[in-house]
This record gives C-alpha cells, structure tokens and sequence, in this order.
C-alpha cells in the first residue's frame, strides 16, 4: 500500500522542511492544490527535482481545461495529476490522452459524487486511479463516514486512494478495505513531532501488510 504525504495550506520552506522530515516514511508526495496556487508550477518542478525517486502528485484539481492543464502538472514534472469526477467527460479524457503521450497518470478525485455509475461511466472512459475523498470543509462535520465505500463496492480494475482527514486513530480502521494508497495530510504536517508521526503510520501500514 503507498503511503501519500499531502502538503497543503504550507509555505515552500515548510513543504521542504517537512519532506526532509518524512522522506523515509513515505512513498507519494502530494503538492496540494493551495500550494500550486500559491508558488504555481514551480514548487511541483523544484520538489521533483529534489526527490526524483518519489512518486509526485500534483493535485491540480482539473475541473475544466483537461489537456492544458495536464500539460503543465506533467511538464513540471508530476507523476500523478488530477482530475475533479464530475468533470465533463471530455475533460477527463483529455487529461487521459495527455498522460498517455506522457507516460504519466490520472488520479480522478470522487469529492462530491455520490453515485456509484459515475465509476462505471468512468472506467468506460478508461479512467484506472481514483480516490475516494472527504472533503477539508466536510470534516469540519465530523470524521470520514463508512459510506463513502459505498462507491467503490464490488468495483474491479482500478486502483482506489482514499483521503480526508485520516489520522493515527482512523488510520487501522481503513486497512482491511480494498485500497491502494493511503492520503494522510494534517495528521502529519500538523503534528508536533512529523517525522515520528509519519514513521509511526507508514509502521502500521507496514505490519497489517506482514500481517495479511
Ligand atoms: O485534497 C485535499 C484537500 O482537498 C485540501 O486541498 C487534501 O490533500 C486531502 O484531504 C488530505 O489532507 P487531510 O485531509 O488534511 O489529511
């Protein structure tokens, strides 16, 4: 299971200063959408740049504009880029095409669909990366709720990545889902101490792994 640091609402020196702290514990690196739009492509070209090994993921939260934008996340050079589901469908396969001349990927972000055809419509549109999302503004009304699997129930053929708010005491209760990368943001960069936080879920994550 990847292990995906999001760096968002940071300033630069933060985000590098917290990448130094975490680089041993994880495996994705999320620019988060704020972050672009405060330091634009830039900041995604200058963190590949220092961890070339890394998985990068742009979070550009493409919701119009699918092949320009695609563009720029991948000529910056992102691994990942990302695409809003309700998009128009022609986004979604602009941003695809654009990752398929690359060699890169899609990340298609579920925030706001509640209707599992949307995953059907979009695996027929060749979508394989999705995440399952609880938004920042929706966790000011509690914690991630069971239901948000409902989505992904008996879905075959596409990698699944869940995000919002996920922390140290949540973090065992996702493992036995069917998920290939785990999102964790303020739960880490918020926390007092990031480097052992991280080290601390990346261990968890680990030994459910030994363990099944
Ligand atoms: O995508 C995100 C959110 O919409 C803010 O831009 C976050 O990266 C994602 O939710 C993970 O962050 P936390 O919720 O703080 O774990």
């Amino acid at each position: 299971m990847n292990f995906q640091l999001a760096l968002d609402r940071l300033t630069r020196d933060r985000c590098f200063q917290l990448l130094k702290e975490t680089e041993a514990s994880i495996d994705w690196i999320e620019v988060g959408t704020g972050v672009i739009k405060e330091y634009g492509m830039t900041i995604v070209r200058d963190i590949k740049t220092a961890y070339p090994e890394k998985i990068l993921v742009a979070d550009m939260k493409t919701c119009d504009a699918g092949q320009h934008e695609a563009i720029q996340a991948f000529e910056a050079g992102a691994d990942i880029t990302t695409v809003m589901a309700f998009s128009a469908d022609r986004t979604i396969t602009a941003t695809l095409e654009v990752a398929k001349d690359y060699g890169k990927r899609v990340m298609v972000d579920l925030l706001g669909v509640t209707d599992p055809s949307r995953l059907i419509e979009l695996q027929n549109l060749g979508v394989d990366l999705i995440s399952l999302h609880y938004g920042k503004d929706m966790q000011l009304e509690g914690e991630m709720k069971e239901n948000l699997f409902t989505l992904i129930d008996g879905l075959e053929g596409m990698e699944v990545a869940i995000a919002g708010g996920i922390n140290q005491h949540s973090l065992s209760g996702l493992l036995g889902k069917r998920l290939d990368t785990i999102i964790i943001g303020s739960a880490i960069t918020a926390a007092d101490n990031p480097g052992q936080t991280a080290n601390d879920m990346k261990k968890v994550v680990k030994q459910y792994e030994v363990d099944h």
